[in-house]
């Protein structure tokens, strides 16, 4: 088999091995991961109670946290080598992150916060960013896209969200509670549009979710409980 084949055949995208995470106060690790392997392009949802190590595994897998201990390694980059300023670069070109509560700047409008992040990443935009910013808002069903988004509904400002994390074509797409502050509509809406965008661009995709809704349309499922995997 060779090393970048899972064994059902398909690239391997994402290795973990003995991964550790300790926090001051605790006596067991919030998470302790043997082994972990995701293919490229998969569809994965992450459950688990209250605690049981949702975030800090989301925040490793980012790179928004530093790996204690053990090998976290995305295609040919292991996360636990790099520096905090190359973890976020390397984030900036990989991960499109779509969090709880949206992470979106009042004061701009729809499109310049799907800009926002490659305008923070570089001095100027790609050309025909804005044209494919404009694309993705319409896709997600933004009909305004110079509509302030302090002045949008909560469902609107979530498909914001993942219009912009969709904007850098990202090969990996991490997506904490996309649905948890929003109706079950909204959140449905929000759902199916994350699944086909991830599946059109053939981007691996990873959900933190309690919605047994969005759990049951996603192929594969890990739950964790007191940070360990269970099968
Ligand atoms: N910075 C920290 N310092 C100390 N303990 C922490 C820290 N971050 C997380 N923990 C602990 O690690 C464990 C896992 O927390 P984590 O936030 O990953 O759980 P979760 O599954 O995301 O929970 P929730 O669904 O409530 O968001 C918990 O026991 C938590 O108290």
């Amino acid at each position: 088999m060779p090393p970048d084949t899972t064994r059902s055949g398909t690239t391997r995208f994402l290795r973990l091995r003995a991964v550790e995470q300790r926090f001051p106060g605790l006596d067991t690790p919030a998470l302790a991961i043997p082994s972990l392997d995701i293919a490229a392009g998969e569809q994965v949802a992450v459950m688990g109670p209250s605690g049981s190590g949702k975030t800090t595994l989301i925040n490793l897998l980012t790179g928004l946290e530093r790996v204690g201990q053990g090998s976290l390694i995305w295609g040919d980059t292991d996360l636990a080598t790099l520096s905090e300023g190359a973890r976020d670069r390397w984030r900036a070109a990989n991960v499109g992150l779509v969090m709880q509560d949206f992470h979106l700047f009042p004061g701009l409008s729809a499109l310049e916060n799907v800009l926002l992040p490659q305008r923070l990443a570089r001095l100027a935009l790609p050309a025909g960013a804005r044209a494919e910013a404009g694309r993705l808002l319409a896709r997600v069903g933004i009909e305004r896209p110079g509509q302030a988004i302090e002045t949008m509904s909560r469902g609107q400002m979530q498909r914001v969200a993942v219009a912009r994390a969709l904007a850098v074509r990202p090969a990996i797409i991490v997506a904490d509670e996309p649905t948890a502050s929003l109706d079950a509509d909204s959140g449905a809406a929000v759902a199916q549009l994350l699944l086909e965008l991830a599946g059109e661009s053939g981007a691996t995709l990873l959900v933190a979710t309690h919605d047994a809704s969005l759990v049951a349309r996603l192929p594969r499922v890990l739950r964790l409980e007191s940070g360990r995997l269970k099968d």
